[in-house]
């Protein structure tokens, strides 16, 4: 088994990694490590007054052998130990490989330094940065982090204390969820992850479940020569007798998304006959479309009141339909949680989310998107500038493939078009969802180039043909280029 290129390893499973390293592997990999920062930093800095400043675990132990290289290369290097390995374990066997100048007290050294190495915890932060440990950290000018910025769990990008922004952060392996996370990404500067020579069997303990939201983490519906409109897949979508324009942004976003078909039903059916001429407009009760097997996607939230959604809803879950409930179907509290139980997709932002979810928003935000991704039985796509994306199995995708122009009214509708035409195009509700946002995404990227910053609503659209073509290009398994991160 290899790791996926797109997974990120918890700091749960870089542990368990470790572990199953053995006394000599570790050695080696720890090694590899302060090796790996070392480079990294000598590729990005001229060799200048530098300071390690050294934790009692692993993390620490990297920071030693980094240490060692940059003075082999003529650096002037000394570590501060704030804290000693402990006694007789592997990584005072490390620590003691450093035979240049060690303090354990900062005497002023880290605000006199050219450039400042964190290398204080990493990913067995296991509670808050004391004050003075971070205090110590804040005097840095440049600071370089190994792993994550120390207080930053690796897991959720939450911050536990105050952190200090690093402008390079070295991780080793796959990079991790906090590298992508708000609060910690603004934290972390550049990301750079590098490769320590992975032994097979370390490899075999992980169990991926959190995955940067890119190509080849899913595969697109092929374009077939025998299409035809309903192998491509019909979309269906609630109408709205008020907000009519929530639903046409939907409708144009699923046939721009190769859905083959996309109907609207109800609400005010004179002025969606009246509006694109490539949309069916039915003007039957919803009872009646559910019996068309063909119609198995449904798109019901956007542009719709309560009493609309009630009148669908319901229908369509005991229909057995595919559903994706966005906006108005995102109701307040436990019962609209409940009258959720059947739909395969939600996508709320955060307001919603609270709305519903109530307490679990305060959570982080990749645990609050599982948790809530368990409680419905749906996949939850959680809107923000890092979109998450979770499934009731556990996997979570996290998406970096985005611009500020999304900000702006309509936007939700059309990534719940895209996710209902990949839907009625056959892909499992996960993967739609993440290829849909990442697709949402490239298009708010392009048309923010195309129309200079504040492209309105119906740009996205356009520009989601051409998206295709871009994940396409990049799906293939081997061509993992332009990621968020550089690999060492
Ligand atoms: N597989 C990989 O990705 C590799 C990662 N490497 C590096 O290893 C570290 C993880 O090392 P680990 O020893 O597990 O953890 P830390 O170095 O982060 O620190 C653990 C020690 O720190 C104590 N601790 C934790 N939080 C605090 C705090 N707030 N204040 C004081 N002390 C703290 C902790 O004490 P406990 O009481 O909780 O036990 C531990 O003593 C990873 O980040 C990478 O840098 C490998 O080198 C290569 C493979
Ligand atoms: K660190």
């Amino acid at each position: 088994m290899t790791l996926h290129p797109l997974v990120l390893l918890s700091p749960h499973d870089s542990q368990s990694i470790d572990s199953a390293f053995g006394e000599d592997g570790h050695v080696r990999a720890v090694e590899g490590a302060g090796w790996a920062v070392a480079r990294a930093i000598r590729a990005r800095y001229a060799p200048c007054k530098t300071v390690v400043v050294c934790g009692p675990g692993f993390n620490g132990a990297d920071g030693y052998v980094a240490a060692r290289w940059l003075e082999v290369w003529g650096w002037s290097v000394v570590v501060l130990a704030v804290a000693a390995p402990k006694k007789d374990s592997l990584v005072e066997v490390i620590a003691r490989s450093w035979r240049g100048r060690t303090f354990s007290e900062d005497g002023g050294r880290i605000a006199n330094a050219d450039l400042v190495v964190d290398a204080v915890f990493g990913a067995g932060l296991s509670r808050p940065l004391s004050d003075g440990l971070s205090h110590i950290l804040r005097q840095a000018n440049r600071l370089v982090a190994i792993d994550v910025p120390s207080g930053v769990c690796g897991e959720t990008g939450r911050l536990l204390g105050s952190v200090k922004k690093a402008e390079l952060t070295i991780s080793f392996i796959r990079p991790r969820p906090a590298h992508f996370l708000e609060p910690a990404k603004a934290l972390c500067g550049e990301i750079v992850c590098a490769d320590i020579g992975l032994p097979a069997d370390a490899v075999n303990e992980v169990k991926p479940r959190v995955f940067l939201n890119e190509p080849g983490l899913w595969l697109l519906p092929v374009a077939d020569r025998g299409d035809h409109k309903y192998s491509r897949g019909v979309v269906s979508i609630c109408g709205a007798d008020k907000m009519t324009g929530a639903v046409r942004i939907a409708a144009q976003a699923a046939r721009s998304s190769g859905a083959g078909l996309v109907r609207i039903l109800g609400g005010d059916v004179a002025l969606y006959r009246h509006s694109e001429p490539g949309l069916i407009v039915d003007d039957v009760p919803i009872g009646e479309a559910v019996k068309d097997s063909r119609r198995q996607v449904w798109l019901c939230g956007p542009g719709l009141s309560n009493a609309e959604v009630e009148a669908y809803l319901p229908q369509l879950i005991s229909a057995g339909k595919t559903i994706l409930a966005d906006a108005g179907a995102l109701g307040t509290g436990a019962e609209a949680v409940e009258a959720l139980r059947g739909v395969s997709v939600i996508t709320p932002h955060m307001g919603e989310f609270r709305r519903l979810f109530g307490a679990l928003a305060e959570s982080p935000r990749i645990e609050a998107a599982r948790q809530a991704a368990q409680c419905v039985g749906a996949v939850v796509v959680l809107k923000g500038s890092d979109t998450i994306i979770a499934a009731p199995d556990g996997r979570v995708a996290i998406n970096q493939h985005a611009s500020p122009a999304l900000a702006t009214a309509g936007s939700g509708d059309t990534l719940a078009g895209i996710v209902s035409a990949l839907l009625a195009g056959g892909m499992p509700a996960w993967e739609a969802s993440c290829a849909a946002v990442w697709l949402h995404g490239d298009a708010g990227i392009a048309a923010a180039s195309e129309y200079g910053g504040w492209p309105v609503v119906e740009a996205l659209e356009k520009g989601l043909g051409r998206a295709r073509q871009r994940a396409e290009k990049h799906q293939n398994a081997k061509n993992y280029k332009n990621l968020p991160f550089a690999r060492l």
